[in-house]
């Protein structure tokens, strides 16, 4: 059967009922021995009622219905399974972190690594040095739960990471070399991109081993999945900044703080509401726009209430004119004395391209480096008052950005971590492969890596999200009611599937990519 990174495994069933499955390594290695799952008789898991999942069990992607919709896309339930295929003794493992730092990193590591020993008794366990060039270009570093007891009390990843450097046959050599059968890959949108990569380049070898991947981001822009660890923390983390522009301009006539968050745009794509916003705004930017993930932006808004102005990737502003940013800088500065503006970096990037028509400049991953939308914005502010001399402002520019990611991850995160780590480990341990492991609907799921890479998650503008939003801070949306009704359009699910509240995924069944013509259930 060909396998590439458009193949989907899928079984349908009674009333539109859909598993998107993930491989398995039986999918592709025959007759492979299995085991009693060791966690038998581990006192914490024997007590337990149902201790290990059953075969079947799924978990549905959508769970707003209605009474006559399919019962549409599921996804694998974690957890573990009564047989495994590796016995403990013959299990090498190792974790490597990639991409940007992220609150909760060290917890993950962490608990793969306590829940290989503790649970199913393994102890060859290698950490990767600094991502994923560190498997040709660096030692190892031996990993046991004595090195890894505390680290969860602190920010960055205790293996280092990095962009760049993903050179697939160096990376699967290295692991066939050094005899690793279970991989574990922590990562953003990139990483996970990189971990499907390898997955398929050991399988097409028919190497027996496990590639599990855990979604890291602090920008939340990896879809399907509820929310990504480090996020809660980013946001809270995000408070302390607000609050101190908010002190800084609450002190001064006609104060203004302006925080910058992480939230970067994640891609390009030609967007027809773009263009109506051009028109309709009677100001021009290329009608390239960029997509964007402001969800730290959006939620340490909602979660603050002393911002005035939230800006995002994914809601178009402009600044001169009726209706634009400076008339409602003024006339909250006259209503308030003061005001706060959030901005996520990734916002009015067209804007500044526009303005400081400097070269695009990528980082070594491939991603757009992003002009400071802090410092613009900061400065188009300043300008336009000096410039009209309308008033006397203050303006104080606070980017926490990055004391915001390299944090130890708070209580809720490391909670977070440990099931997403223990969830890989069992899914791992119970032969699965080519997965990410995820938090879909409050249940943990096995979800194949190409519904994890094949798009990105952002903030959808025409969703009650950002209304409430934009409720609570009660500041313009920059859009007219021709804008909103195209947005609507473009969001709309192309079946009759409704999404939940929030909705950020709009991959339906009938959308599935490369289907076999018939799919065989893996037994186990
Ligand atoms: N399309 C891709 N194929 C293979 N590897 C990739 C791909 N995109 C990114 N990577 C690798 O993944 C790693 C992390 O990617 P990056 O974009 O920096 O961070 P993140 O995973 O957090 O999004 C880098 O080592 C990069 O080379
Ligand atoms: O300066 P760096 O390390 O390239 O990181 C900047 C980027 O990293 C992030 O924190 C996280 O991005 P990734 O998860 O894609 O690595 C972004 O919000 C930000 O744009
Ligand atoms: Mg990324």
């Amino acid at each position: 059967m060909e396998h590439d990174s458009n193949f989907m495994k899928v079984v349908t069933g009674d009333a539109g009922y859909v598993l998107e499955d993930v491989p398995h390594l039986t999918d592709y290695i025959p007759d492979l021995p299995t085991y009693p799952n060791p966690l038998r008789f581990n006192p914490a898991y024997s007590v337990v009622k149902q201790y290990f999942v059953h075969v079947d069990d799924t978990v549905p992607q959508k769970i707003v219905v209605h009474k006559d919709s399919p019962r549409g896309v599921h996804f694998r339930r974690a957890g573990p399974r009564q047989k495994v295929y590796f016995n403990s003794d013959e299990v090498h493992a190792c974790i490597v972190t990639c991409g940007g730092l992220c609150p909760g990193l060290n917890t993950v590591i962490r608990e793969i690594v306590c829940g290989l020993y503790h649970m199913y008794g393994v102890n060859k366990i290698l950490g990767i040095d600094g991502g994923y060039r560190g498997f040709y270009s660096k030692n190892t570093i031996p990993l046991t739960p004595k090195v890894v007891n505390d680290i969860h009390k602190r920010g960055g990843t205790i293996i280092g990471t990095s962009r760049g450097g993903h050179d697939t046959s160096k990376i699967v050599d290295s692991i066939q070399d050094r005899g690793i059968n279970q991989v574990y890959i922590i990562g953003g949108d990139g990483t996970q991109k990189g971990a499907a990569v390898i997955y398929e380049e050991v399988r097409r070898r028919g190497l027996k081993v496990a590639v599990a991947g855990i979604p890291k981001t602090i920008d939340n822009d990896i879809p399907v999945i509820d929310k990504s660890f480090g996020f809660d923390t980013a946001v809270e983390e995000a408070q302390r900044a607000i609050n101190a522009a908010h002190v800084e301009a609450e002190s001064t006539e006609n104060g203004i703080g302006v925080v910058k968050l992480m939230g970067r745009y994640s891609g390009k794509f030609l967007n027809p509401l773009f263009g109506l916003a051009v028109t309709e705004c009677k100001f021009f930017f290329s009608i390239l726009r960029f997509t964007g993930a402001g969800f730290i932006a959006m939620y340490a808004t909602l979660a603050s209430r002393d911002v005035d102005l939230c800006l995002i990737p994914e809601s178009p502003f402009y600044l001169e004119g009726e209706g634009g940013l400076f008339e409602f800088v003024e006339k909250r500065l006259k209503e308030n004395g003061h005001m706060v503006i959030v901005i996520a970096e990734g916002a009015g990037q067209e804007l500044l391209a526009e303005s400081l028509q400097s070269a695009d400049q990528k980082d070594a991953s491939g991603n757009k480096l992003l002009r400071d939308v802090g410092l613009w914005i900061s400065h188009k502010i300043k300008e336009h008052f000096a410039k009209n001399h309308k008033m006397d402002i203050t303006l104080k520019y606070i980017d926490p950005t990055y004391m915001i990611r390299a944090i130890p991850s708070n209580a809720s995160d490391n909670v977070y971590c440990t099931l997403l780590a223990q969830s890989a480990v069992h899914g791992a341990m119970a032969g699965y492969t080519g997965f990410t492991s995820g938090l879909v609907n409050g249940r943990q799921t096995y979800i194949p890596f190409n519904r994890i890479t094949e798009k990105q998650n952002m903030v959808v503008i025409t969703d009650r999200m950002w209304a409430r939003l934009l409720s609570s801070t009660n500041q313009p949306s920059f859009l007219g009611p021709k804008d909103l009704a195209e947005a609507k359009k473009q969001e709309e699910p192309p079946t009759g599937l409704l999404d939940g509240e929030n909705c950020k995924d709009h991959h339906q069944p009938g959308n599935l990519g490369k289907l076999p013509a018939s799919y065989e259930p893996t037994a186990n």
